[in-house]
């Protein structure tokens, strides 16, 4: 059992909280080890059968499209859900964000179920890390922002089950455009950048924000 597991939440929001990142966990390990095993079909079937009693548990009232759980803080904080960052989403690695000099650092280990080239990660998925990772930048600098366009480069295979770091700062703006600069390294070597992207968000304005986001 880990730290997280037997921290005391303080609060009823961090208790569900908690609960949330727990399973979350779980289901990574069992998203690792569905892209692993070798298990013969019949202990598949019966794995099969026990994981649908399990989705069973979890059908009662669900969230609708355009709300915003109330787990969240939107926008530009808590996410829980992420399919990057999210501590309880099974898709996310998850990226752990944190603030540095001069925009934010995500720092992740991608694993087998995140791989396209084999040993390599999906070149889709470093675009979704960057992409979201520019978008913290955005929003630690003051302007929550989506993107307009990214723009990527990959000069080299980013290796899965290696520590990776993201970064991501806001390099100018103009208007509620936000322009951003990110890169992918690995943690032992931040100097060679593995993929470099560079992207143009905007803040929507008001209204068009009330009508993304009715539930804000
Ligand atoms: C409350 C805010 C919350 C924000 C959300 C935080 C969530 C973070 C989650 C992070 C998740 C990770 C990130 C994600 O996954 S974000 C998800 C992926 N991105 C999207 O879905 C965005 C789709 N686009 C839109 O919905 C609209 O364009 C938005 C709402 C963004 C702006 O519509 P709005 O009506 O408000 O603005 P505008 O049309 O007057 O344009 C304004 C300026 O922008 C310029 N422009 C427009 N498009 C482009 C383009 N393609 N290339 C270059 N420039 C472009 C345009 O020329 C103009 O410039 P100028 O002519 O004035 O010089």
């Amino acid at each position: 059992m880990n730290a997280r597991h037997t921290a005391a939440p303080s609060t009823d929001l961090d208790h569900q909280r908690e609960a949330i990142a727990g399973l979350g966990h779980e289901l990574r390990a069992l998203v690792d080890a569905t892209v692993r095993t070798v298990t013969p079909a019949d202990v598949l079937h019966r794995v099969t059968d026990e994981v649908r009693r399990l989705t069973s548990q979890l059908t009662g009232r669900r969230r609708t499209r355009t709300e915003i759980p109330h787990v969240d803080e939107f926008p530009g904080g808590i996410r829980m859900f992420s399919p990057v960052t999210g501590p309880g989403n099974p898709l996310a690695p998850p990226v752990r964000v944190t603030p540095d000099g001069d925009g934010v650092t995500g720092h992740c280990t991608l694993g087998i179920a995140h791989e396209g080239p084999p040993g390599y990660v999906h070149g889709g998925m470093s675009a979704m890390l960057l992409d979201e990772l520019m978008g913290w930048a955005c929003s630690a600098a003051g302007t929550p922002a989506m993107t307009v366009s990214l723009q990527l480069r990959y000069h080299g295979p980013v290796p899965v089950e290696t520590p990776l770091r993201v970064h991501a700062r806001v390099t100018g703006t103009e208007a509620r455009k936000v322009f951003v600069t990110g890169s992918i390294t690995t943690e032992a070597d931040g100097d060679r950048q593995l993929v470099t992207a560079e992207a143009v968000f905007v803040a929507p304005d008001p209204e068009r924000a009330r009508a993304l986001f009715p539930e804000r």
